[in-house]
């Protein structure tokens, strides 16, 4: 039996604190250059797809921009349009949300990429419904969370009947005839329902991949049930043997009802890691870098967004403050999903002070303890087989990987982690297709 073959996609780091952007190696996160090196070392190992994430405002809190950690990025399409000059086959998707944009415009660009890229574009379908981001947009906050899939759903589907709207055997550019169109059809499409009354002809004819393939990245129910029906990956929080394997029949389970079959959605969770010589070389650098990415500013931020509550005057060395959160319904870092976790900060507060009088911890050591420690910490050989061992498990089809640092922290993992998941058998030595759905092993559903 062939073994399982994992999936690799490296994610540009994002604008949240595992980003170490005052590491002395760390370049810009804006210019071009960033981007070309880590999607080239993504190419080099051989990934499946180079992953960019979006937020479409800028992250406040209390009122002010969110300054400790990376500010800005340049527009998504933008940017992996560029990336598909300068790769040949690297998978290149894109966040793009569903609650603010409009069918026409998001097909029309993602047909473009496919085109661009020779068939290698994803689009990741999100659907973040704020009214604080939607401030940015002529609709504002126009969308009640509770319809946001509802949207998201036949956002997705209208956006497959334009990719459709084309066959791919219309152009005929036939110079004896004159004619350049043989079908006087191509592109026709009408779809009209409560989100969507449109009309029209579709000016981008089929694109290599028919529809660029769908990424999905929500955990609720509805978010899950969504992915089951229409995505053919899904970008999980769930790293961990247990939390993974649950994650990953629960979805995979759900597929049946839609007539499809575990092989066509890949699970792929978000993973950080840290290397280093041996096992405790690799801890001891792990260390030194969640001190990086916890700050004792950034720490009293953690404690504000769980507080609710100014405490620029808290000591992050001393201990959690004795005060409860504020429960109030306001919220003091808008449009943030990470506050969204805490859903009884209460009972939160009283946790993590039982943990830090147990271990001792000052308020910094403590919001270093609980939150976002890295996904791998090992020496090469005991990070390859983590994520074989995962993969081989079923808790995931591979990894999206977050490297800390930009845009060289995916160098290591590239020249020592890859070549033994190789020699493993578990990871292509080269790329066998030119298309990101057949480096996925997954076909186009044809409408
Ligand atoms: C691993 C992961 C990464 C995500 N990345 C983004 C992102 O870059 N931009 C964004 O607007 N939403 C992002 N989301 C948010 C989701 O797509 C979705 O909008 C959000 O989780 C709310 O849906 P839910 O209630 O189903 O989880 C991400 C979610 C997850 C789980």
């Amino acid at each position: 039996m062939t073994r399982k073959q994992i999936h690799l996609a490296a994610h540009f780091p994002g604008v949240n604190n595992t980003t170490v952007w005052s590491d002395p190696e760390a370049g810009s996160h804006i210019e071009f250059s960033s981007f070309v090196r880590l999607a080239q070392t993504a190419e080099r190992a051989k990934f499946d797809f180079f992953f960019l994430a979006e937020g479409l405002r800028l992250r406040e809190q209390n009122g002010q921009i969110y300054d400790l950690d990376v500010v800005g990025r340049p527009d998504t399409f933008t940017v992996l349009s560029a990336l598909a000059a300068v790769t040949e086959r690297l998978g290149l998707a894109g966040t793009i949300n569903s609650t603010f944009n409009e069918p026409f415009e998001v097909a029309r660009q993602f047909a473009s990429l496919d085109h661009l890229s020779a068939g290698r574009a994803a689009w990741n379908v999100v659907t973040s419904w704020d009214a604080f981001t939607g401030e940015n947009f002529r609709r504002g906050g126009f969308l009640p969370q509770d319809q946001r899939y509802e949207r998201a759903e036949t956002f997705l589907r209208t956006a497959w009947e334009l990719f459709d709207s084309w066959r791919g055997d219309e152009l005929a550019a036939d110079a004896g005839t004159g004619v350049f169109l043989r079908d006087s059809e191509a592109g026709a499409f009408a779809h009209h329902d409560a989100h969507f009354d449109i009309e029209g002809r579709f000016p981008v004819p089929r694109s290599p991949q028919g529809r660029p393939v769908i990424i999905q990245a929500g955990d609720s129910d509805e978010g899950r049930e969504f992915a089951a029906a229409t995505a053919d990956a899904i970008f999980s929080r769930y790293g961990t043997l247990e939390a993974g394997q649950a994650f990953y029949s629960d979805v995979k389970g759900r597929l049946a009802k839609y007539g499809r079959t575990p092989e066509q959605l890949v699970i792929l969770p978000a993973a950080t890691f840290v290397l280093g010589d041996t096992d405790a070389d690799a801890h001891e650098r792990a260390h030194v870098v969640r001190r990086q990415q916890v700050s004792g500013q950034t720490a009293i931020k953690f404690l504000e967004q769980v507080w609710n509550t100014d405490l620029s005057g808290h000591d992050p060395e001393g201990p959690l403050p004795a005060t409860d959160p504020v429960v109030d319904g306001s919220t003091i870092a808008p449009g943030r999903a990470s506050v969204r976790m805490y859903r009884d900060p209460v009972a939160t507060a009283r946790e993590w002070r039982q943990l830090a009088e147990a271990k001792n911890l000052s308020t910094r050591d403590l919001i270093i303890e609980v939150t976002g420690r890295q996904t791998f910490i090992g020496s090469p050989a005991t990070v390859a087989a983590a994520i074989d061992d995962l993969v081989q498990a079923d808790a995931s089809d591979g990894f999206i990987l977050v490297p800390h640092v930009t845009p060289g922290g995916l160098d290591e993992f590239a020249d020592t982690v890859v070549p033994l998941l190789q020699e493993r058998g578990s990871f292509r030595t080269e790329y066998t297709g030119s298309t990101l759905r057949e480096h996925l092993g997954i076909e186009a559903p044809r409408g």
